[in-house]
């Protein structure tokens, strides 16, 4: 049985994401899918909470050929504990995917295999890139998969990051 991890802060997730996971849904038997920061929310980087984001995962990921898994995990102080703070929170995984310099140096120390998973329209499908077209009033609906439109559109998200942005 091999399982795979990626994790991300998701704000939101975009079919970026959603391409990685579905190259790492033909390479492993199951997905442990981490949650990061999953203490932050309500700020311009990190506007949706914990849940809200495992929303948008598990109804994007409905299709998805493979067994995967959702886990929330919050940061902790230190970045040497965090390796063994994820696999404390975690089903036990073999191979991380990530392209996050920090996430690809931390697991190398520990001995874990990291793999960087293909790009996918970087310019354009990236968290930052998408809060700002939320923000700009600009079409971002066809980045992100139709769950995520719904999602965010029930919890009014683009109304709550104008808010922000308006009282920062
Ligand atoms: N377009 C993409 N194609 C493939 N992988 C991506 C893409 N965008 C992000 N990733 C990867 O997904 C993981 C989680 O990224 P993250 O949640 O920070 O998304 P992001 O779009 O980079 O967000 P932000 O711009 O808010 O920092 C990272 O390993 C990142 O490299
Ligand atoms: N010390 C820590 O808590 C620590 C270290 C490395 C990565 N992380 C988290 O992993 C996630 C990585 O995701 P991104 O690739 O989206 O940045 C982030 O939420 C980041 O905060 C946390």
């Amino acid at each position: 049985m091999s399982r795979g991890f990626y994790v991300g802060r998701f704000q939101p997730y975009h079919n970026g994401h959603q391409s990685v996971l579905e190259q790492m849904a033909c390479r492993v038997d199951e997905i442990v899918i981490g949650i990061g920061s999953a203490q932050i929310s309500h700020t311009l980087a990190n506007p949706f909470t914990a849940g809200e984001r495992v929303l948008m995962l598990i109804r994007s990921l409905s299709s998805l050929k493979c067994p995967f898994y959702v886990i929330p995990l919050e940061d902790v102080q230190r970045n040497a504990l965090w390796v063994a703070h994820v696999r404390a929170m975690t089903p036990p995984f073999d191979t991380v995917y990530s392209a996050n310099p920090l996430v690809v140096q931390l697991f190398t120390e520990a001995g874990v295999d990291v793999r960087s998973p293909n790009m996918h329209e970087r310019l354009t499908h990236s968290g930052t890139a998408i809060r700002q077209r939320m923000l700009d009033g600009k079409a971002w609906e066809h980045l992100v998969p139709p769950a995520v439109v719904d999602v965010i559109q029930e919890i009014h998200g683009v109304e709550r990051l104008q808010q922000i942005a308006g009282s920062d």
